[in-house]
């Protein structure tokens, strides 16, 4: 049984009827299973099993902060990419020896409050950003942990937007500029070097990609070891792809058994860093079929949610699962594109989806627990989606609904003249 079934024809999140969230919390809200997110994380884990290792969840696929503290509960490690995420994570009772700070773009302010909570290791990402943690580390006298994400040039075979590792991509350092970047890390006095990184990309269905730039990242700590530049651990990235439609990606323990043959002889930590894996089929987005409107041309079934709660498919023309939550049969089924009441054409979370549908009935959107309320804006001035967290028999609303006051709160007028 998955986390969200049907039950005497009605889908469950857990042991709850969706029907019955939707009753006490409204519409549209994002449901996650709490079993759901503590067995894919403990998956990574036990793959692992053997290997020293941290499993950094990336916090940005779900960054609420009740998914954060049950994952930090188990142990986990994370993977931030602004200070922001630190102190959620913080927040949320996770251990800052456990987290490593990935991105691109780290201030100085970011860097000093990292370094001052004792964070396991920076991934920079140029020597700019080498250079500024150098000094900020030196204003407060301690030795700055890094690991250099390199950027190993490999075709992730995913969708553009999220392809990060070819040479044209803003992330990471050329690995063939790796070694001189490792070498002037290694003569700085607040710099102490321990990983490499890589990131190359997400929603990878074939392990073929990350496999090769694992032994590229293999290739690049030899090279630098010879060199007595001493790299003692080797982080991963994400990117594992999960099962939207019918894709069958590689599971962590498949992907990871390949990962251990490869190093086999090696006294190397291993860091990965996954988000959906952990997070993606362990929420849905709920929502309300609001209007129907069937046109000579199309159906468009409009619901209370829209892009701004779920953007994927307007964004990467991303194809999400929607089900009725109680399938009817009193009617036949027609083809509906279910979309948004916000002003964009663009404003669809699905196309021709075959439906019997009504006004009032109740939909979820599959897979929505990663990249999905991160990702929510207020556009149309809409309040952002609650969220909920099912523990088998019992709900927890995680975050309330935002207000209509809430939205403008931060505005001001300009003074009458
Ligand atoms: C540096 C880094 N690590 C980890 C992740 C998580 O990736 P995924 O959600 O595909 O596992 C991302 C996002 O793609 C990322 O940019
Ligand atoms: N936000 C993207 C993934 C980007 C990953 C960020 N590193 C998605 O919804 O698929």
């Amino acid at each position: 049984m998955t986390a969200f079934d049907y039950q005497n024809g009605e889908l469950h999140a857990e042991a709850l009827p969706l029907s019955a969230i939707a009753d006490q919390y409204g519409t549209p809200c994002f449901v996650y299973s709490r079993n759901a997110i503590e067995q894919a994380w403990l998956a990574w884990d036990q793959a692992l099993a053997g290997t020293p290792h941290l499993v950094c969840y990336a916090v940005k696929a779900n960054s609420n902060l009740a998914v954060l503290n049950l994952l930090a509960r188990l142990g986990a490690g994370f993977d931030i990419v602004s200070v922001g995420e630190l102190e959620r994570v913080l927040a949320a009772g996770g251990q800052p020896s456990r987290i490593v700070f990935s991105g691109l773009g780290k201030t100085a302010d970011e860097m000093r409050r990292a370094l001052e909570v004792g964070i396991h290791c920076f991934n920079v990402e140029s020597t700019a950003e080498l250079e500024r943690l150098q000094t900020v580390a030196a204003e407060l006298n301690v030795k700055a942990p890094i690991s250099l994400r390199v950027n190993p040039d490999v075709d992730a075979m995913t969708h553009p937007y999220i392809s990060t590792g070819l040479k044209e991509n803003k992330f990471g350092i050329d690995i063939a500029k790796a070694p001189e970047v490792y070498r002037r890390a290694a003569q700085m006095p607040n710099i102490r070097i321990c990983g490499v990184d890589c990131h190359i990309g997400s929603q990878l269905t074939d392990d073929t990609p990350l496999i090769d730039a694992l032994d590229r990242l293999l290739a690049l700590i030899d090279q630098m070891a010879a060199e007595d530049i001493h790299i003692g651990h080797l982080d991963l990235g994400g990117g594992l792809g999960v099962t939207y439609r019918d894709e069958v990606p590689p599971t962590p323990a498949e992907y990871l058994g390949k990962v251990q043959n490869h190093l086999a002889g090696r006294d190397l930590t291993v860091l990965v860093e996954p988000g959906r894996s952990i997070v993606a089929n362990a929420g849905v987005l709920l929502t309300r079929v609001n209007l129907l409107k069937p046109t000579e041309h199309k159906n468009f079934a409009i619901i209370d949610a829209a892009m701004n709660d779920l953007i994927r498919p307007a964004l990467y023309s991303a194809w999400m699962g929607i089900d009725a939550v109680t399938p009817r049969t009193d009617f036949a089924p027609l083809q509906w594109d279910i979309v948004g009441p916000v002003c964009e054409t663009g404003d669809f979370l699905g196309k021709d989806r075959e439906l019997a549908l009504a006004e009032g009935d109740l939909l979820a959107v599959r897979s929505a627990g990663a990249y999905g309320f991160v990702m929510s804006s207020n556009y149309n001035t809409r309040a952002r989606a609650a969220e909920i967290m099912v523990d088998g028999q019992h709900s927890h609303l995680v975050r309330r609904r935002e207000t209509i006051s809430e939205l403008f709160a931060g505005e001001s007028l300009l003074p009458e003249v």
